[in-house]
């Protein structure tokens, strides 16, 4: 995934730092977010040509993005590449990072002024768990930048300068929303990853993690492989499209005779208990369809997200929820089923959001904080 900046052209900074050595398309930065599940890489790459041209057009297979005009985030220029591998397939990243040489990015500039020239902003818990084999394997240290302050600056930095970047998903159609920069905030960021963290949000660097649940993407993915045999998280997802929840789940009308309970306001169609049906059918395992099993295990994490999600929103008086992490891939009914829940549950007051970026927000926030601390230092001098 490629990202171009403003309409796939640099922005470059008013004071452009360029080096002598730099060919064209050169690595500039490389930050990294290593997660339960996934390993997240952004990367930008200066192109020393004049700006893009057709065909390069052509290969930015996602998104054209255009930070708005009062830009507060000058520094970083170039192209943006996004890369994901699977957290257990460490080697695969790391094989990547050198055959692309990404790890020298940014060394160039670093030289200059005498800093640690190796050393690549990293964020997750793996910054910690990994910080050794990036040593040995590709000489550069991590330096280790805060996971949450990473998720809120990667999601401030979209709000604010990415158009279009949150979208609403209701009735099955992606509908873009307009962010006003000057009444963004509060809201809450959920990010889904392999667990989940929720976020309150008031402003750039002002932020409350608030509340969190264990039963996340690594859940999903988790139990889905134990239970169905799946062999990638691709595939379990693929399943869950053909399957049929109401095979597993038991339904209010499961429970009522086929009828509502009205006066509880829920539908005889509305799950009473994922997975409740097994308990009173005579099946083994292997009597359920994996797509079935998918499709309400899907709905069992994404309904109880969206819902714990709400709570938290009502607690602090929060309309605006917006939803990060790979765990979503803009699939249909997750989406769906988070938006569904949400609206339930707050009788349309409160709005469920979806970020493009999704899963990246924590590489770009470490990304940015290249900006914020050598790289704007070194600008100055
Ligand atoms: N290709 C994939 N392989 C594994 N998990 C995936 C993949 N794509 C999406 N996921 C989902 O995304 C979750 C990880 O999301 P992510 O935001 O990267 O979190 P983390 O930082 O914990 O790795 C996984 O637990 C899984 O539910
Ligand atoms: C520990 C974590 C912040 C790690 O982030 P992740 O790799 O899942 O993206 C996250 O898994 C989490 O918030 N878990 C939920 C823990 C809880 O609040 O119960």
């Amino acid at each position: 995934m490629e990202v171009g900046m403003q309409g796939g052209r640099l922005v470059e900074p008013d004071s452009k730092i360029v080096s002598p050595t730099l060919s064209a398309d050169e690595v500039s930065h490389l930050a990294v977010d290593i997660g339960g599940s996934l390993i997240k890489l952004v990367y930008s790459s200066i192109n020393h040509n004049s700006g893009i041209d057709d065909k390069e057009k052509k290969s930015s297979k996602e998104c054209s993005v255009v930070p708005n005009g009062s830009s507060n985030y000058p520094v970083i220029c170039g192209r943006l590449h996004f890369a994901k591998f699977e957290t257990s397939k460490i080697n695969d990243c790391v094989e990547f990072i050198l055959s692309k040489q990404l790890h020298r990015g940014g060394s160039w500039h670093h030289e200059t002024f005498g800093n640690d020239k190796k050393a690549i902003k990293a964020t997750g818990g793996g910054a910690y768990k990994f910080a050794d084999l990036f040593k040995e394997k590709l000489g550069v240290s991590l330096d280790k930048v805060d996971e949450m302050d990473c998720l809120v600056a990667g999601s401030n930095f979209l709000l604010k300068e990415v158009h279009p970047e949150a979208f609403t998903y209701i009735d099955g159609r992606e509908e873009y929303v307009q962010i006003d920069i000057n009444d963004l905030y509060p809201y809450l960021l959920v990010n889904i990853g392999s667990g989940v963290s929720m976020i309150k949000v008031d402003g750039d660097g002002k932020f409350e993690r608030v509340s969190g649940t264990s039963v996340g993407g690594g859940t999903f993915w988790g139990l889905g492989k134990l239970l169905t045999k799946c062999k990638s998280f691709d595939e379990l997802l693929e399943l869950s499209h053909k399957g049929n929840n109401r095979v597993i789940d038991m339904l209010v009308g499961d429970i009522y005779g086929g009828t509502d309970y009205t006066k509880i306001g829920l539908s005889s169609t509305n799950i009473a208990s994922s997975f409740g049906k097994a308990i009173s059918e005579n099946k083994e395992l292997e009597d359920y369809r994996p797509e079935d099993i998918s499709r309400s295990l899907l709905r069992m994490i994404s309904n109880n997200i969206g819902q714990i999600s709400y709570l938290n929103a009502l607690r602090f008086g929060l309309k605006r929820i917006f939803f990060g992490g790979f765990f979503i891939r803009g699939h249909a009914y997750t989406m769906d089923t988070i938006s569904v829940a949400v609206n339930f549950w707050s009788k349309g007051e409160a709005k469920a959001m979806f970020l493009r970026h999704e899963g990246f927000l924590g590489a770009l926030g470490a990304f940015r904080s290249y900006e914020s601390h050598s790289f704007d230092a070194n600008m100055t001098h």
